[in-house]
């Protein structure tokens, strides 16, 4: 018989929401009242405190937690791959190359991992929009998310959304006491999985042919895709279009996340020689025997591997942080560029060089010209023609287009940031550039709010510096250290992690890593073990933590708690202004 309790599902997309309630009634409905309820529709007093309340996602916990009471059990519903779709998956012959694509980074992230623990007979490639794709994929798989295929001649396979796994409803039962009934939660769990498979034609499987061309070696973005409304924006597209037309290599620079990829596709479509392959190639942590390979191709026991240059024929070949290639390779391409030929690695084909090459680096190669790193000859080789690519925080007038573009790209138009919003972002420092950017609208869509206030914005945004010269100063340059933090991308997790050795510290106790793991669960925050020692490592560098081994456990450094501390000062000072 049911009983008067409820699970309420609580999530910021209303599709979303509609799909695990789906599954969640069929598993669970007649045990126990479904109630769901799309986040910006929640009340205080909906849930009453025997209630269990399930939420989309860890990052709306705070959200909800003045709404709901203090005692309700919390889970973070956790989605997994439907296996019952993924039948043409498991047919195909091992060793398949499967690029993976999703509506998120972390969701793609999470995809891949699901994919490579259960179906590991083949091999999975991340989608990244901004990089080119790997060579020889065979299959492009989505669960679902068909709007962010990239369009090519390889066959996507669509395994329909991701439902939620088996261990969220474990977590359901344990809080509601079931414990008698969990191979019946299973049966109809698995139930659940082939009646929510989408149907795909007899016989067609969902194996899809997508679209018409190479998605591979193809460049994405026209000079029409650069968002220039500054002066100094405008410049370098007008340069950039006169430089396409000539066939001179074209040497880019500037910070990471610039522009410089973008820029580099749009003089090669803009070039005669658009038609032709445009191929990018980062020279950056790679042996100099693997980047020989790589540009010059190979020829060893029988085994013909055609390199960058040969594939790009008269197309264009974009030299990534040029900077790091090492002189013998610098010279070997410089000999290529002057004789207009080269040989494979271990071959004695002579193979006309016809490719242009556009190069970048941040920071201009003049320095390594001067101190003997760089070849002066290919020096000049490269740089005939140089386009210097302003940082985001030098064209101010360029973030309104540009951030309505990101929306664009991201489906989200409809997101509003308010004026305060507005202002802060305009005043940040940005020093990840345009990607740092496109990751923090990336984020704020994500929330699924449609107007973005101050508060949602990310803390290193907040955190303003002028702020600082009137705050008390920790020993440690807080500003460098949120930096770091900031780099590795888990600044709120970090700030949260410390915040629980804080409280350790007032009762006078310290933690290990399995009571801070599951400190951290209950506030929403799931890491394994490896990112939680890899956050731990981060801040014990900085001098933030003190971390012992063994049963001793961890406690917060003086300097951790300034740091806290003046964090909480910088919020406090930015929601009076
Ligand atoms: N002017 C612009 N208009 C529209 N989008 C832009 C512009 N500049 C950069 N972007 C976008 O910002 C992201 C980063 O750009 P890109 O990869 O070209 O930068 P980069 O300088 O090559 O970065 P890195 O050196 O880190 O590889 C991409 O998603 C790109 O499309």
């Amino acid at each position: 018989m049911k009983s008067n309790r409820a699970i309420h599902i609580i999530a910021i997309q209303e599709n979303y929401l509609e799909e695990i309630t789906k599954q969640m009634k069929d598993v669970l409905g007649h045990e126990i009242m479904i109630r769901p309820t799309a986040l910006k529709e929640l009340r205080a007093n909906m849930v009453q405190d025997d209630d269990i309340v399930v939420l989309s996602h860890h990052m709306i916990k705070g959200l909800v937690s003045q709404l709901i009471p203090a005692e309700c059990p919390c889970i973070i519903a956790k989605r997994d791959v439907n296996f019952a779709n993924a039948r043409e998956l498991i047919n195909l012959p091992p060793g398949q190359k499967i690029l993976v694509v999703n509506d998120t980074k972390t969701n793609i992230e999470e995809t891949v991992a699901s994919l490579r623990e259960t179906i590991f007979e083949h091999e999975y490639y991340p989608y990244n929009p901004d990089e080119s794709i790997p060579d020889s994929i065979d299959y492009i798989l989505t669960p679902g998310e068909l709007d962010f295929l990239p369009t090519g001649l390889i066959d996507v396979i669509n395994i329909g959304s991701r439902l939620l796994d088996i261990e969220t409803f474990y977590e359901i039962a344990a809080a509601l006491g079931f414990k008698n009934n969990q191979t019946q939660i299973v049966k109809r769990y698995f139930k659940t999985l082939v009646s929510l498979s989408p149907e795909f034609d007899e016989g067609k499987g969902s194996i899809q042919s997508n679209q018409i061309k190479d998605i591979r070696n193809v460049a994405s973005y026209s000079f029409q895709d650069v968002i220039a409304v500054s002066e100094s924006m405008q410049k370098v597209v007008q340069l950039g279009k006169e430089f396409a037309k000539t066939p001179l290599p074209v040497h880019l620079y500037g910070e990471d996340g610039t522009g410089k990829s973008m820029l580099a596709q749009a003089i090669h479509h803009h070039s005669n020689q658009s038609g032709n392959p445009f191929i990018s190639i980062n020279c950056k942590s790679k042996s100099t025997d693997m980047l020989e390979r790589e540009l010059f191709g190979s020829e060893e026991n029988h085994m013909i591997s055609i390199g960058a240059f040969e594939i790009a024929e008269n197309g264009t070949v974009y030299l990534e942080d040029v900077d790091e290639l090492l002189i013998p390779l610098q010279n070997r391409i410089f000999r290529a560029i002057k004789e207009k030929k080269f040989q494979r690695v271990g071959g004695t084909k002579t193979i006309p060089f016809q490719a242009r090459l556009i190069s970048c680096s941040k920071q201009g190669l003049i320095w390594q010209t001067a101190s003997g790193e760089f070849n002066c000859s290919f020096y000049e080789a490269l740089t005939s023609l140089s386009l210097k690519v302003p940082s985001l925080k030098d064209r101010r007038e360029d973030f309104v287009a540009l951030i309505e573009d990101i929306k664009g790209r991201l489906k989200k138009t409809d997101i509003i940031l308010n004026q305060d919003v507005m202002n802060q972002l305009l005043n940040y420092e940005w020093p990840g550039n345009v990607t740092e950017l496109y990751n923090t609208i990336t984020y704020l869509s994500f929330l699924g709010e449609q107007t973005i206030e101050v508060e949602l914005l990310p803390l290193r945004i907040r955190i303003e510096e002028s702020n600082f010269a009137s705050l008390p100063q920790p020993e440690i340059n807080p500003n460098e250290a949120i930096r770091k933090i900031e780099a590795h991308g888990f600044l709120e997790e970090s700030v949260e992690i410390l915040r629980i050795f804080e409280c350790g510290k007032r009762k006078r106790t310290s933690y290990g890593r399995l009571t801070l793991k599951k400190h951290l669960e209950e506030n929403g925050i799931k890491l394994t073990e490896q990112q939680l020692r890899m956050r731990m490592e981060v801040l014990q560098e900085l001098d933030l933590l003190i971390v012992r081994q063994g049963r001793a456990g961890s406690t917060i450094s003086q300097n951790g708690e300034e740091f806290l501390r003046f964090i909480s000062n910088s919020i406090l000072e930015n929601s009076k202004r």
